[in-house]
């Protein structure tokens, strides 16, 4: 079956990519990309490694211009927008990198107060009552006062996440969060994925290759190829699963599912 095309913008698309290339210098990673997010759902953007999974993740938050193409938010062209309205635009944006970038000589309360106090004018008490907000949406209260080096895996990760959420954020961006979590913090960290788009209403960009939690959480998604530098399937992950046909795709969806339940067929 041939991979499903994108569908045509409609009021409850909140992101359209048109027609977009992306390269560094004249090394071009991807072009021809083009798909539409839908208002609270979550998009997983997926392929093989060096694909440019993370390319398209870092243009969709305003750190790497397109050489062809559109990007619309709320159907305004992000890159063609003034300075100032593309800002606006970005202050919706929260981001999870997959290193979590936090600051290591801060404590946790600290590193998710700072893009209050940078980017904010919120009185000092306001900031620490969002702080215990954001941390107490993650389950991290207990570790406000925790510096980066002092936590597991699975617990950076969920203060990047209230870090990502300091602002309120309606449009989240995750680059590989589970990557390097045991099976059962990651499951948790998908249910707290879940939670964020079913509680706050949010719309999640997720770059992830664990199936087990594509699966799980994402509602759409594109296929990326590193061969042909275009995308080549477009679709839920479980919808690939069952109806691609693509060598490639089908190779990454089926081996990776198989594997995880103990399957051999
Ligand atoms: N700043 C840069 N300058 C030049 N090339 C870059 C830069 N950043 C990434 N690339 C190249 O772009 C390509 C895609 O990288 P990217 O990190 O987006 O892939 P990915 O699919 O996210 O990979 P992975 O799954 O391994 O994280 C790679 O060939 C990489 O070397």
């Amino acid at each position: 079956m041939a991979p499903q095309t994108p569908a045509t913008a409609t009021s409850d698309t909140l992101m359209s990519l048109q027609g977009i290339t992306l390269a560094f210098g004249p090394k071009v990673i991807q072009k021809d990309i083009s798909f539409n997010i839908k208002r609270g759902s979550i998009f997983a953007v997926m392929g093989g490694s060096g694909c440019g999974k993370s390319t398209v993740l870092k243009s969709m938050i305003g750190l790497l211009r397109p050489t062809a193409g559109h990007y619309l938010v709320d159907g305004e062209d992000y890159w063609t927008a003034d300075p100032a309205h593309r800002q606006t635009v970005s202050r919706r944006f929260g981001v999870l990198f997959q290193s979590t970038a936090l600051w290591s000589s801060l404590t946790v309360g600290e590193n998710v107060a700072l893009p209050m106090q940078m980017l904010t004018k919120m009185d000092p008490a306001t900031v620490r009552s969002q702080v215990e907000l954001k941390l107490g949406l993650v389950d991290m209260l207990h570790a406000i006062d925790q510096y980066p080096s002092e936590l597991s895996g699975g617990m950076k990760k969920r203060a990047g996440l209230a870090r990502a959420m300091a602002l309120d954020p309606d449009i989240l961006f995750f680059d590989e969060p589970s990557a390097g979590l045991d099976p059962i913090t990651s499951a948790r960290l998908d249910d707290l994925i879940l939670n964020l788009r079913d509680g706050l209403g949010a719309t999640i960009v997720i770059v992830s290759h664990e199936l087990p939690s594509l699966f799980k959480i994402a509602d759409d998604g594109i296929f990326l190829d590193a061969k042909t530098k275009t995308p080549i399937a477009h679709g839920a992950p479980s919808w690939l699963h069952d109806h691609c046909d693509e060598p490639q795709v089908h190779a990454f969806m089926h081996r990776e599912r198989e594997t995880e339940s103990g399957r051999t067929d």
